[in-house]
This record gives C-alpha cells, structure tokens and sequence, in this order.
C-alpha cells in the first residue's frame, strides 16, 4: 500500500488507528484456550469487530515468537488472514530489527514477501547500510525508531550530539538516503511536547505513534503538533483496547474503545 492510498483510507473511514494485536495468553478469554489456535483465534474475533475503525493493525512480533512455531504460525495466519479479507488495512510487524547489509535484507524478505506485511518497525543505531536493504522494496514502508515512548528514551535520543539531539541527527540524516520515500518513524505519544520539533524536520512523513491509553500518551496533544496536511500520523493502542474485556464479549468492548478513540480523531480531521 502507498502512503496516498493509506491516506485515502484515513480520510475515508475517518481514522488513524491503528490496533496493537499484542496478544498474551494469560490476558485473553479463558474460552478461547481450547481452540486449535488460541492466538489466531483472538485476533480475528478482534479484527472482525474493529476493522472499520482502523486503518492499520500492527503485531509485535515479540509476542508471537515468544511461542515458538507455534507462535510464528499465528502471526502469519493473523497477516494471511487480514491481507486476505482486509487488503485496504496497513499492516505493520514491530519487530525492531536493523542489522548488517545482507542480514538486513534477510529480514526485509521475511517480512516483506515471506509474511507480506506493509511495513516493518527498524532500529537506526547500526546506520545507512542497515536501513537501505528495506527501503528497497517498492511500495513496502520502514518505520524507524526515532524517539521511542520510554523512559529509557532520555538515555541516548534527546542526548545532543555535534550540538544536536540524537533523534533529531536520525532524522535529518536518513531524508537523504536512498528511497528515503519509503520511511516512516516511530514517535511515542508520551513525547507529545516534542511535535512541533519533529514536524519541522519531517513535514509530511508518516509517524507511528504508540503509547495512548496503557502508558499514558494524551491523543489531544499528539493530534495538536503531529497532524500534517497529508494527516501523516497513525495512532496506536494495544492493550488499552485489545483487553477491554476478558468475558465472551470482548471483542465488542474492544471494539467499543476503539470507537472512543476513533470518534476522537474524526472530531480532529473535521476541523
Ligand atoms: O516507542 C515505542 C515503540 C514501540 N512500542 C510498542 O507499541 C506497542 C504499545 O502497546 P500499548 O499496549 O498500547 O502500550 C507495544 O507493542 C510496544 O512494544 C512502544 O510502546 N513504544
């Protein structure tokens, strides 16, 4: 997906959500642990319910391959699935990956064409080389770390070095990369008072934005200094929706904090 079709599909479902499936046996419907594939079986129940508030879905890699095969087979059953009856929804795998040149394409192909996702999230800390091999792939999205939702954040991204922050040294260096076009970055909600900055390095780029609800970010002061002409941003939650309830109508109670957050946005893009 282009990010003008991602655009049109924003201003068509009046939305820039995007719905973390960071799925945790020990959180999900007790009901759902006696099916053939618990994991797979909780996100389609969510996908189907919030599909039409969302713009993107997004995995963490993190929590499937914490099963083993087992884990990796639902992560790719949850993207055939979405790509299969849901090709207008972005999808996202946070994998945080970032390595030398042929390793990282290595992991590019994985994503990319093995899983064919629309995206992959990226550490910048290994440079140039290690980024390129994924903004080759046409049409595929790199989303780099940039200036993450943790505290751990202030250690090194805000640390200013030749006189200028971290964050802001990835991000003026990678415009001038090749396919550059293709990036994407990750800005957490909790570092909403640091927009305004960031929009004047990367006008128009597309922002991942994690950390609303279960760590804090306020979606008002997100919305305030990141929205861009081309709205540019894609807000996401995962726990905060996905584990609205843990009875047999969870998914309509995630879809129902979806929706709270949806409404949100709509109110925003209308202005
Ligand atoms: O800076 C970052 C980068 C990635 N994440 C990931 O996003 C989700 C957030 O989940 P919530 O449950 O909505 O807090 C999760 O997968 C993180 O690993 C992030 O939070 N911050």
């Amino acid at each position: 997906m282009t990010t003008e079709q991602l655009e049109f599909q924003i201003r068509k479902k009046k939305s820039f959500l995007c719905i973390g499936l960071d799925v945790d046996l020990n959180k999900i419907p007790k009901h759902l642990l006696k099916e053939e594939d618990p994991i797979f079986s909780f996100n389609k129940a969510i996908i189907d319910a919030t599909h039409h508030l969302c713009v993107a879905y997004k995995p963490n890699t993190a929590f499937y391959e914490a099963y083993g095969i087992k884990g990796w087979k639902s992560l790719e059953k949850t993207i055939n699935y979405l790509n299969d009856k849901y090709p207008d929804i972005f999808t996202i795998a946070d994998a945080k990956r970032g390595d030398i040149g042929n390793t990282s394409t290595m992991y590019a192909k994985a994503f990319f064409e093995d899983l064919a996702f629309d995206a992959v999230t990226v550490a910048p800390y290994m440079g140039k080389d290690s980024v390129e091999p994924f903004l080759a792939f046409k049409d595929k999205h790199t989303i780099m770390l940039a200036l993450t939702s943790n505290e751990g954040a202030f250690d090194f991204q805000t640390k200013k070095v030749e006189g200028k922050e971290l964050y802001k040294q990835v991000l003026n260096t990678s415009k001038s990369w090749e396919n550059s076009k293709n990036l994407m970055y990750v800005v957490g909600a909790t570092k909403a008072e640091y927009f305004a900055e960031i929009r004047k390095i990367i006008p128009t780029s597309f922002l991942l934005v994690p950390g609303v609800g279960a760590q804090g970010g306020n979606l008002q002061d997100v919305c305030k200094y990141g929205l861009s002409e081309n709205i540019g941003l894609l807000i996401n939650s995962s726990r905060g929706i996905i584990y609205a309830s843990k009875n047999e109508h969870f998914a309509n109670e995630a879809a129902k904090k979806a929706l709270q957050l949806q409404q949100q946005m709509e109110n925003f893009l209308i202005q």
